[in-house]
């Protein structure tokens, strides 16, 4: 079908990549068009349907990007992302960026794509997730002069093959936590005699077991009382869903940094 936007996945053979092409070719609106993994990946040449599992769908993964794309999400690693950032700047094509573990000058890296091309670089693509973030800020509005003080602890679960930690979403959660509450400390995990907990820091705690994809519980301590806010994934194509609406989204955009607030109309 002539209309159907082309799209590149950037991690082609990876647990999420693989589930982004299962996804694209599902979905009537969308083409895969391109497959892209490292220069070293064993998977180069192989055809990226029976790299994930649904047969042979005529297109094979390679390390370049050669062939036209209307958009690329990209669910990579920090450096996959950074090289892919560079192609979608350089060729103006949209870009939806789900690799966490970044250090901040790959990020002011890839940041600078959104001078050329419409660009969402978020920790989290999930519907359930980025409503949270907006449950979580409220909650953290409401909090914030509650006389006894206020305990923010973040705990993370995911599953034994993860790279990175804490989750890029534990750390966002933390920092629009403190950009309404003021911790200026970031704790992660706690030993030996730390002796009373300041108000004045959020801790983080980062488990890594089995298969789990992604589980995030906010505790809101306080004297007498706690609030815990806790969002599951099930699947790891709740993160796909998200991430092919921002995907379409940002082929309506022009160049700019765009948010799944934008997408999924949470402002
Ligand atoms: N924002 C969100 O909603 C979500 C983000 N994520 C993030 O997405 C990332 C990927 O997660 P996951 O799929 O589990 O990880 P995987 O390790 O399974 O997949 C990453 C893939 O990227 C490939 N890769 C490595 N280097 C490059 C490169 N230079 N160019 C292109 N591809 C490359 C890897 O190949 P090889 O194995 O050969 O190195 C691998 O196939 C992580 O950072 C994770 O935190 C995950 C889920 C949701
Ligand atoms: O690696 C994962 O799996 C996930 N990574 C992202 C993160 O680091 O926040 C998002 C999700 O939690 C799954």
């Amino acid at each position: 079908m002539g209309d159907q936007l082309l799209v590149g996945v950037n991690g082609a053979s990876g647990r999420m990549g693989q589930r982004v092409a299962v996804l694209v070719y599902q979905d009537p609106d969308l083409k895969l068009g391109a497959a892209l993994e490292s220069d070293t990946s064993p998977a180069l040449g192989k055809d990226v349907g029976e790299v994930a599992g649904i047969g042979p769908v005529g297109l094979n993964i390679t390390s370049e990007l050669t062939d036209r794309v209307d958009v690329i999400i990209d669910f990579s690693l920090p450096a996959g992302l950074v090289k892919i950032a560079g192609v979608c700047a350089e060729r103006q094509i949209p870009l939806v960026a789900a690799t966490t573990g970044l250090t901040p000058e790959q990020r002011n890296e890839v940041l600078t794509a959104s001078q050329t091309t419409p660009l969402i670089l978020a920790p989290n693509m999930s519907v359930a997730v980025n409503l949270m973030m907006k449950l979580v800020r409220e909650a953290a509005h409401s909090l914030k002069n509650t006389p006894s003080g206020v305990d923010v602890e973040i705990i993370e679960r995911h599953h034994r093959f993860k790279e990175d930690a804490p989750s890029g979403t534990a750390l966002h959660f933390g920092e629009i936590i403190a950009d309404e509450m003021g911790q200026t400390e970031h704790v992660h995990g706690r030993e030996g005699r730390p002796g009373p907990r300041p108000v004045c820091e959020i801790g983080y705690h980062a488990l890594r077991t089995g298969d789990n994809v992604g589980e995030h519980t906010i505790v809101f301590g306080m004297m007498g009382e706690t609030i815990d806010l806790t969002v599951r994934g099930h699947t790891r194509d709740s993160y796909v869903y998200g991430a092919l609406m921002a995907a379409k989204y940002l082929t309506t955009q022009k160049a700019g940094l765009y948010t799944m607030a934008d997408v999924l109309g949470l402002n």
